[in-house]
C-alpha cells in the first residue's frame, strides 16, 4: 500500500542545539534504514520549508502509523497522510 505523507517539522526554539542535532541524526539513520528496506520509497525536501513529502510502501495503515510514530522527530511534526491508488491514465505498469 502506498501513502503520500507530508511532514512539517517544528522544533521548539527553546530546544538546545545539541538535542536538536541528536534528534536529527537519529531521525536520519532511521529514515535511511527504512529507505534501504524499501518502506520509505521517496523523500523530498519542500523547497524553502523545513518540511518533506514522502511516499511510503507498507503493508497496512497500522504499519504506517507505527512507523511514523516511531520517528524521533514525531513529537515535533505535523503529519498529513494521503492513501494512494493507481490512476487509470497512468502509463506505468507497476507502482514505481
Ligand atoms: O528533515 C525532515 O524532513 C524530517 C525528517 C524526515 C527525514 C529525516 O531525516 O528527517
Amino acid at each position: 500500500m502506498l501513502f503520500h505523507v507530508r511532514m512539517n517539522v517544528n522544533l521548539p526554539l527553546s530546544m538546545p542545539a545539541e538535542q536538536a542535532a541528536q534528534l536529527k541524526q537519529t531521525e536520519k539513520e532511521l529514515a535511511q534504514r527504512l529507505q534501504h528496506e524499501g518502506k520509505w520509497r521517496h523523500l523530498w525536501r519542500i523547497a524553502g520549508q523545513y518540511a518533506n513529502v514522502s511516499v511510503f510502501d507498507v503493508d497496512s495503515v497500522d504499519e504506517l502509523h507505527n512507523l511514523l510514530t516511531s520517528l524521533p522527530l514525531f513529537p515535533y511534526m505535523q503529519i498529513d497522510v494521503m492513501p494512494l491508488c493507481r490512476h487509470p491514465s497512468s502509463v506505468r505498469d507497476d507502482d514505481s
